[in-house]
């Protein structure tokens, strides 16, 4: 079904480290045939222990995971929904994706240049939710243009739209408020829809961390507390470290994973999260061929509510 999540952020921040990581870890774990769909656009299997347990089961031949695609999106830099730094066309990269995954550095390297010349998490993220507000903004101004006129023979979708845009998007888009956040109900929700908004998209934040910024970061910290407040997720993730440990052979991993402490790859967390980010379940299918997992949207809508309301209780992040 191609569900895409666009890896976006200022210039030189990681992302092309973190989509380099994703893909090789699914090259690694699957041989797919179409694995590189773009030199820029990958396919990565998501991790599952409750596949790997079924797995264990039933000894299938083959294990086949459900999928999700990466796309590493050029940098954005200020300005860009104006066209500059080419932000038009990589502002239509972004419009194609499900979901975005919001690279943030989180950081100190004097080695790697920082487009402000300072590590400022917050003023990074503010800077790229202008340009996709300001986009968004162009886009509901110019599709106002239009239904005025086709409002005025009385047709009923063009005068339901020109309210919507009126009193609810133009508003909340001039105070530069991602769209995500506005209260709509169903039918409303349906035709944002067909405005392919960037900032109605389920986002989520990469804080990019040190190898050892794990804890007591100021810049996790202040990630973390504004995306509380908008009740978005935050995954951090060293993308340089994970880049490292997708090169290394299957028990050097799991050795030099247990040495630093973790688990799995923190790549598995970034998979997952932009799997639940889309409101997706999973189910499986298990034979002596092969234990297959598929993927089925659940997100029905009812009431009232922000177009992607937080999935986890405040300040819970699967880190
Ligand atoms: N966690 C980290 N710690 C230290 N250095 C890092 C970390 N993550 C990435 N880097 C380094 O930052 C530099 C920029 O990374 P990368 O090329 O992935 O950025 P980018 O966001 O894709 O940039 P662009 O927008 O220009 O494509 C690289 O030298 C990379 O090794
Ligand atoms: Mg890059």
């Amino acid at each position: 079904m191609g569900i895409k999540c666009g890896i976006v952020g200022l210039p030189n921040v990681g992302k092309s480290t973190l989509f380099n990581a994703l893909t090789k870890a699914g090259i690694e774990a699957q041989n797919f045939p179409f694995c590189t769909i773009e030199p820029n656009a990958g396919v990565v299997p998501v991790p599952d222990p409750r596949q790997d347990k079924i797995a264990a089961i039933v000894k299938p031949d083959k294990t086949i995971a459900t999928t999700m695609e990466f796309v590493d999106i050029a940098g954005l830099v200020a300005g860009a929904s104006k066209g500059e730094g080419l932000g038009n066309q990589f502002l239509a990269n972004i419009r194609e994706t499900d979901a975005i995954a919001h690279v943030v550095r989180c950081f100190e390297d004097p080695n790697v240049i920082h487009v402000a010349n300072a590590i400022d998490p917050l003023a990074d993220i503010e800077i790229i939710n202008t340009e996709l507000a300001l986009s968004d903004l162009e886009s509901c101004e110019k599709r106002l243009q239009k239904v005025v006129r086709t409002a005025k023979s009385g047709d009923k979708e063009s005068v339901a739209m020109k309210s919507l845009l009126e009193d609810k998007l133009l508003p909340h888009l001039n105070e530069v408020q991602p769209v995500r956040s506005l209260m709509v109900n169903d039918t409303e929700a349906e035709l944002i829809k067909t405005l392919h908004l960037l900032t109605a998209k389920p986002t989520m934040y990469i804080a990019n961390v040190a190898e050892d910024g794990f804890e007591e970061n100021p810049h996790l910290t202040a990630v973390e507390t504004l995306a509380a407040e908008e009740g978005a997720q935050v995954v951090a993730i060293c993308n340089k470290l994970e880049e490292e440990i997708i090169e290394l052979e299957e028990d050097e991993k799991l050795e030099f994973l247990e040495t630093i402490g973790m688990e799995e790859p923190g790549l598995n967390r970034v998979i997952r999260a932009a799997y639940q980010l889309l409101d997706l379940q999973t189910y499986f299918t298990a034979g002596p061929k092969e234990v297959r997992a598929w993927t089925s949207s659940r997100r029905h809508r009812s009431t009232s509510r922000p177009c992607h309301p937080h999935r986890f209780p405040k300040g819970v992040y699967p880190r």
